[in-house]
């Protein structure tokens, strides 16, 4: 079966359907990495979009379940030169294209991807119209023109509800804008008690839930579409370790005042140069972002730019100058890899202990019945209540 992918500058590509049949809009980006399809598959910061791979070969290890990052794909469309119908691997589950074909994300093969991904970096990232239909070219641009791209996806792929993965050491309230799970393995491969809560919870919910360190996940989407987010932090800023990931990073820098802008075509892929700025050394990371924090508006911010992409000189890390909170633009849990960044979850433990070691007299309780107290018009915890807490 044909599919076409029709860009907004009027380009229009013809190749092979091998995954659902269908239609839909969404922004066309390119990502970088030679492996590493499933992840990018099922990073829930993908929605909205259709993604194109450099990488020619794609879906010669198949599908594994295990090497998923979220429950299910929200990718809009996925574009490759060559799919590989017949996968070589042990482990492989079943075909790449089967597993469009389960979520109703459709596929096009076959399409000169250099040619696109040239056309991306030149033109920047384009609303673009995937299909299988036999509709005519001018009626396809009749739809691509007329369908908005969304500014929803964070409430689209956060969980509805609170849920834990129970651990023994900190409790890390992770905000879920979009997590990835590497984010969660990371933290319990660390023991964290973990709590996710939903993109539209409050300071007032968080708090109520005791954390020792909040974590602000990855997510699609403009960080400028979800000012409660910003607003949430802005209320734990100070008193509660936080550290954000990707959205989080751009939450936060908005939260200190910062602002943030598109990048021309974003940086998706699996070797970006990152320079530590303290240290001088350059790590390997994972990314997939289209927007970044703007350098000129940190002046005026209790912020620090910690660290720099080697590339484009972007802002890749910052961290409060006065509180305990700091962020990366890449991606620490980094599945599928590279793991040079892990360390930043154990710098988070670290900073959360050494908050612990700085603020002695707020044991838990006692801050949450504080709280509980404040946050209720007729509060009936009695002095007495307050003074057992501490005890
Ligand atoms: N992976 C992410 O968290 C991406 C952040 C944001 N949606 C961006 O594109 O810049």
């Amino acid at each position: 079966m044909q599919a076409r992918l029709l860009l907004e500058d009027g380009t229009l590509f013809t190749g092979k359907s091998f995954g659902s049949e269908g239609e839909s809009v969404g922004e066309v980006v390119f990502n970088t990495g030679i492996t590493g399809y499933q992840e990018v598959l099922s990073d829930p910061s993908y929605c909205g979009q259709i993604v194109t791979m450099t990488y020619p070969l794609v879906g010669n290890y198949g599908v594994i379940r295990d090497d998923f990052e979220s429950v299910r794909p929200f990718i809009h469309g996925f574009v490759v030169r060559e799919h590989e119908e017949v996968p070589s691997n042990w482990r492989a589950q079943y075909t790449l294209g089967s597993l469009l074909k389960e979520y109703g994300i459709v596929g096009i093969s076959g399409i000169d991807t250099r040619m696109l991904t040239r056309k991306i970096r030149h033109h920047g990232v384009m609303k673009s119209l995937l299909t299988t239909s036999n509709k005519s070219v001018a009626e396809l641009t009749e739809i691509l023109r007329g369908t908005s791209l969304m500014t929803d996806q964070v409430a689209r792929v956060s969980t509805k509800s609170v849920f834990g993965a129970p651990g023994h050491k900190e409790r890390i309230v992770l905000v879920d804008f979009g997590a990835k799970s590497g984010i969660i393995r990371d933290l319990s491969k660390r023991d964290c008690d973990v709590v996710v809560v939903p993109q539209d919870a409050t300071a007032e919910q968080i708090r109520r839930l005791a954390p020792d360190g909040v974590l602000l996940s990855n997510g699609p989407g403009d960080p400028k579409d979800v000012p409660h987010a910003v607003e949430m932090i802005k209320g734990l800023l100070g008193d509660i370790p936080l550290f954000g990931i990707c959205l989080g990073h751009q939450l936060f820098a908005l939260a200190c005042g910062a602002d943030t802008d598109k990048l021309k075509f974003g940086h998706r892929g699996g070797n970006h140069p990152v320079k530590d700025l303290a240290s001088g050394r350059c790590y390997i990371t994972s990314q997939n972002h289209g927007y970044t924090v703007k350098e000129e508006s940190v002046a005026g911010t209790d912020l620090e730019v910690t660290h720099i992409n080697n590339n484009d000189r972007t802002i890749e890390g910052l961290k409060h100058k006065k509180y305990p909170a700091f962020s990366v633009q890449y991606h620490p849990e980094a599945a599928p890899g590279p793991f040079d960044s892990s360390y930043l979850f154990d710098d988070f433990i670290s900073l959360i202990r050494q908050h612990k070691r700085d603020n002695p007299e707020q044991p838990r309780q006692a801050q949450m019945l504080a709280q509980w107290k404040a946050s209720t018009a007729s509060s009936s915890v009695s002095k007495e209540e307050l003074q057992y807490a501490k005890k």
